[in-house]
């Protein structure tokens, strides 16, 4: 382990100064785009006015014949193209994968000034994060880059669940985590074949009602994923970084992705990813929360003053925990109408009607 007072110096000779904390930034959505898809990098231009975070993904779900391409192709639309105010980040190649050298190395020297975030697959521990903060640090030298690319974990194997708390402090660069469910269930030998989401199999059922064991019982079915989003939210929150929900992969089920995206939210993660432009909104509805809790929240704060003792709103008891929790929806719904005059204008309209 690094000395604590080495911790936030470069790893290389000419290296940007690692950042002290990380940005809380809008990543309500996560946009994946394969670069060497024709028709979805045409689109590009368009959805980076709609999305938070806009992602070049060069790993699974690009064949292996079009790895190059792929690379190429987010090189050049990254230097074609204004992103505004909207993150650009990458997932590269896994760290065992023929193609991640290559990946970093020319990422980092032809757009590690537009890049804001390396997603980092397949993390098992500290030490894969360890190699990859060297190298970027050397990279991000030779490329004379100012502003330090920052990194961002998927924990998407048994062992990085186990490790999960070491991955998030392992370098001032962490930026957050993904949950990988797809990878991990297959990891952990889960007997599952989906891309998150639940599962109906996954149940508890009510205690039976007479003789017949099958009549009136009600059953309820189970987030699979509940142990591992809270575990990643705890390890994110201990070390100041953001954790996130992953991928939804029936794109059809809009309904069922908005619940699993709104259980990670409201378990605390920031945002979900979007592999199909309709999982964009939903997103943006689930980790914007809603304009009556904001001006609720705003009340409470108004009405708490210094944020100390206990006071009764409404028939509820108020107090400095509750007041806490109403600043983080307060201040998650301030960096959101920054970057979004719709959800501003919504926010004050429900808080005026709320103080009034
Ligand atoms: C699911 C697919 C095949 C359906 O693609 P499709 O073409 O069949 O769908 P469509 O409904 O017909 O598409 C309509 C239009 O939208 C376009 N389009 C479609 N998607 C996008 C997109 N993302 N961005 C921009 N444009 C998109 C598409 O090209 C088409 O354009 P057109 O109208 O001009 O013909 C397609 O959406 C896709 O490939 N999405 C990205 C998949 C991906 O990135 N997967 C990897 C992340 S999940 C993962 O890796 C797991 C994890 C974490 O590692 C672990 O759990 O282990
Ligand atoms: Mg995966």
């Amino acid at each position: 382990m690094r000395s604590p007072k080495d911790f936030f110096a470069p790893l290389a000779v000419g290296a940007p100064e690692p950042v002290r904390e990380i940005p809380a930034l809008p990543s309500r959505m996560i946009h994946f785009f394969d670069p060497s898809n024709e028709k979805m990098a045409a689109k590009v231009p368009d959805i980076a006015k709609k999305v938070d975070v806009l992602l070049g993904n060069l790993e699974d779900a690009v064949r292996a014949d079009r790895k190059e391409a792929a690379r190429n192709g987010l090189v050049t639309i990254a230097k074609a193209t204004d992103f505004g105010g909207t993150q650009l980040w990458t997932r590269v190649n896994s760290l065992d994968s023929p193609w991640v050298l290559d990946d970093l190395v020319t990422l980092v020297t032809e757009i590690g000034d537009k890049l804001d975030v390396i997603m980092v697959p397949k993390v098992e521990g500290a030490q894969d994060i360890h190699y990859v903060d060297r190298l970027l640090a050397q990279l991000e030298a030779r490329a004379g880059l100012t502003k330090p690319l920052l990194v961002h974990a998927i924990l998407e194997t048994a062992s990085g669940v186990a490790n999960v708390e070491e991955i998030a402090g392992a370098s001032p660069r962490m930026q957050g985590i993904s949950l990988g469910p797809a990878d991990l269930a297959a990891s952990r030998r889960m007997k599952t074949t989906r891309v998150g989401g639940g599962h109906p199999g996954y149940l508890v059922r009510t205690d039976p009602t007479g003789e017949d064991l099958n009549a009136g019982r009600t059953t309820y079915q189970q987030d699979l994923w509940h142990y591992t989003v809270a575990r990643m939210v705890d390890a994110c929150a201990m070390h100041g970084i953001l954790p996130y929900y992953g991928p939804f992969g029936d794109i059809r089920d809009v309904v069922a992705c908005e619940d699993q995206f709104r259980n990670a939210f409201l378990l605390g993660c920031v945002g979900a990813w979007s592999l199909h432009p309709v999982q964009i909104d939903i997103a943006k509805k689930v980790f914007s929360p809603a304009p009556a809790d904001v001006a609720w929240a705003r009340r409470v704060i108004a009405e708490m003053g210094d944020g100390t003792g206990a006071v009764m709103i409404d028939g509820k008891m108020q107090d400095d925990a509750s007041y806490k929790q109403c600043r983080v929806v307060a201040e998650l719904a301030d960096a959101l109408a920054e970057r979004d005059p719709e959800l501003a204008k919504a926010y004050d309209e429900a808080t005026k009607e709320a103080l009034a």
